[in-house]
């Protein structure tokens, strides 16, 4: 299958999307936060914001919250700067085409991609983001075939401490603002059902604390350091997890618990469940956030260049 695929990769797709080569992807997702991956090493492929939009509708399309578009760091004039650091550049999108800084679930997916190509081994690796540079550990294979969990260290978050509030209907809750290189409203709620059916985004105000939108979470306690969460994301509607969000709520959780690393000196660790799976969290004293779990390739083809580019 790889070798085949590397072939794809390195003969069959040069151009862009409306040439007649096939395009090769592959689907992959962390704990169910699910992503169209398109290699284009060389930063051939223009992907318009419609084309995203439709790789990732789920029904006439392949389907996922999000594109990572795997393109070298020397490709990519966003990325060129960092070339030294990182090799490779994660060009994420969201599923309704709008460009994110960052995807802390899909830069797990783009190591474990990398892996699966051949283009990387387990261990460490430097992936390129609009965030910056992500340094990632990619676990060796466990004993009984299991493909190793994948950590990445999130960098910092910010709390610039103004108070925001999230509204769905006519319900209200106070919210803690909170960066991790994109934005995020964090709600702790009763239950994760008051939030209702997230068809529609929140209404988060002040909207002058979010110009460019805002992902919210909605936080329940399961138990000490131990939290669960719904998700959502700006440009992808309510998602089954989101990287960032559960960083983001970790540390929210963490402040209200009276627990910040840099004035204990202890490392702090919380376990965040989401609607697809576990992630682990950990904020370090220097204020590293580093985030654990599963990232799984589960399929791989071309697409269908003429349908990417036909008529919509
Ligand atoms: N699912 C992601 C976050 C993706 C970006 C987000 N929707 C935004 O617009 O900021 C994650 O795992 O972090």
């Amino acid at each position: 299958m790889r070798a085949a695929y590397d072939r794809d990769v390195t003969e069959a797709h040069h151009g862009t999307p409306d040439s007649s080569s096939p395009l090769p992807f592959l689907k992959g997702h962390g704990t169910e936060n699910d992503f169209v991956i398109v290699p284009d090493p060389d930063g051939l492929l223009d992907l318009s914001a419609s084309d995203v939009a439709r790789l990732c509708d789920r029904r006439a399309g392949i389907g996922g919250d999000g594109v990572l578009r795997v393109v070298r760091s020397t490709a990519h004039p966003e990325a060129a700067a960092l070339a030294a650091e990182a090799e490779w550049f994660m060009d994420y999108r969201n599923s309704d085409g709008s460009i994110a800084e960052m995807c802390g679930n899909g830069v797990r997916v783009f190591a474990r991609y990398l892996q699966h190509a051949g283009l990387a081994e387990a261990g460490d690796l430097a992936v390129a983001t609009r965030a910056g540079v992500r340094q990632v550990h990619i676990a060796k294979e466990g004993d009984d075939g299991e493909p190793g969990a994948v950590t990445v260290r999130m960098g910092r978050a910010e709390l610039p401490g103004d108070p925001v509030v999230v509204a769905v209907g006519d319900r209200s809750w106070p919210a803690v603002h909170v960066s991790m290189g994109n934005p995020h409203a964090v709600a702790f709620v009763d239950g994760l059902g008051e939030a209702g059916d997230l068809l529609r985004a929140p209404a988060v105000s002040p909207r002058s604390a979010y110009p460019d939108g805002t992902n919210v979470e909605f936080v329940v306690d399961r138990g000490p350091l131990h939290v669960a969460l719904r998700v959502h994301e700006r440009g992808s509607g309510e998602t089954r997890s989101c990287g960032t969000g559960a960083c983001a709520v970790m540390v929210a959780a963490a402040r209200r618990d009276g627990l910040d690393p840099a004035v204990t000196g202890r490392r702090v660790t919380y376990t965040v469940d989401v609607p697809g799976g576990r992630l682990v969290i950990a904020e370090d004293t220097d204020g590293m956030i580093e985030m654990t779990g599963p990232a799984v390739i589960v399929a791989e083809g071309t697409i269908d260049p003429h349908w990417l580019s036909g008529p919509r």
